[in-house]
């Protein structure tokens, strides 16, 4: 079923009997909804749905979702100097890019996400935080919430509740904002450092902050209880109904060409290839032998794929033959640690069948690939 009401099941039999491709129309001036899936690409999809399919001058669009563990990108970021991705893949953690820009964010079932649709000229960030602080004030009036110049909410002064992103189209725009009430504080922080040094781009850099979950300041509060007093303090300030009504992201007949739409934000040409161009200059510290041997490695990435590449080995390292055919299939190549590894695997099958030279074939495929 792709709709349900979650609190009031006088309404529910009302937008049953409406036919789904009628339902985003039905209910007038604003609608609250929530995902039943915890799946990021398919809640970013049902984002980028409402903004290209919806009329936002006849009613507005409150938003709420969460996600299982994903690091969640702006639009015009770079992953390798934003998050650890070899402890993502480690933990199992998903990596998305956003349609918005702004900086990196840690979201789990401790995050709530609200995006907040409008038409672009209604379109108001500050209002719309400030209606979220004023709701968690209706439920906790003691707390030090508010929100700072940077569309941050602060708890207590100096501790980060809430980032805030948006995307404006040329009619309609959306603004969606984190909530940390009971997220993994320490998966936060470990995810979010890159291990990358001697990177150079012209993306743009996150802007990292003192962290706190609401649930640390007052442990009585719920998930539950914060949703149901935003979507109160939306419905009263849009003067509609505040149930909030379940929709399913993967139902096609609400949402028509939402699959399509998910799966564009999993492919590695979004997440990876729209990376901004980017080099690195950095040093593979290779141990071979009980020595270190220090090897520069210079590359230029562009849409995710190696442009140019210079790896300064010790001379007589590997016969030159097979130093230039690296070079040659990596360049044009993801630059991700399964296609290098496949490449790499290829080369040294047609290498000379020489045990010294194949380990050290094998050291240098493995420091390269730690890079990624
Ligand atoms: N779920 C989250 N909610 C609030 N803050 C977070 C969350 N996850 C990470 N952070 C903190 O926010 C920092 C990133 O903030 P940054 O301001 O760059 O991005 P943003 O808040 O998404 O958007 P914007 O750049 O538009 O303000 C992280 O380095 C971390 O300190």
């Amino acid at each position: 079923m792709g709709l349900q009401s979650v609190k009031n099941c006088l309404w529910l039999p009302c937008v049953l009997r409406t036919p789904k491709a009628c339902f985003w129309s039905t209910a007038g001036g604003g609608l609250i909804i929530q995902s039943v899936s915890n799946d990021v690409y398919q809640n970013l999809a049902v984002e980028d749905w409402i903004h290209d399919h919806m009329d936002l001058e006849k009613q507005q669009v409150l938003f709420l979702w969460r996600n299982s563990p994903a690091v969640v990108i702006g639009r015009h970021q770079n992953p390798w100097q934003e998050c650890n991705l070899r402890l993502l893949r480690q933990k199992n953690i998903k990596l998305a890019r956003r349609r918005s820009g702004g900086g990196t964010v840690y979201h789990d079932l401790g995050n709530i996400n609200l995006t907040f649709f409008t038409t672009r000229k209604k379109y108001e960030r500050m209002e719309n935080l400030k209606l979220v602080v004023k709701a968690l004030k209706a439920l906790r009036p003691q707390l030090d919430v508010h929100v700072t110049d940077r569309y941050d909410i602060l708890l207590d002064r100096q501790y980060k509740i809430s980032g805030t992103a948006a995307k404006l189209g040329r009619t309609s725009a959306y603004h969606h904002c984190t909530l940390l009430c009971n997220a993994d504080k320490f998966v936060l922080s470990s995810v979010l450092k890159s291990p990358f040094k001697g990177l150079k781009s012209n993306a743009t850099p996150s802007v990292p902050a003192l962290v706190k979950n609401l649930f640390e300041e007052d442990t009585s509060l719920t998930s539950e209880m914060l949703l149901d007093a935003i979507a109160k303090e939306y419905a009263m300030q849009h003067q509609i109904d505040h149930h909030i009504t379940l929709i399913n992201p993967a139902d096609e007949t609400l949402l028509p060409g939402i699959s399509d739409k998910t799966k564009e934000l999993q492919t590695w040409e979004w997440v990876y290839g729209k990376t901004p161009k980017f080099s690195i200059s950095t040093c593979l510290n290779m141990v071979y032998k009980d020595s270190v041997l220090d090897v520069k490695v210079n590359m230029d990435v562009k849409h995710g794929r190696i442009e140019v590449c210079n790896i300064d080995l010790p001379e007589q390292w590997l016969p030159p033959g097979l130093y230039s055919e690296l070079v040659k299939s990596l360049t044009g190549s993801k630059f991700c640690p399964n296609e290098i590894t496949a490449l790499v695997t290829a080369l040294l099958r047609v290498c000379p069948q020489d045990d010294e030279l194949h380990s050290r074939w094998s050291l240098l495929c493995e420091n390269m690939i730690r890079l990624m």
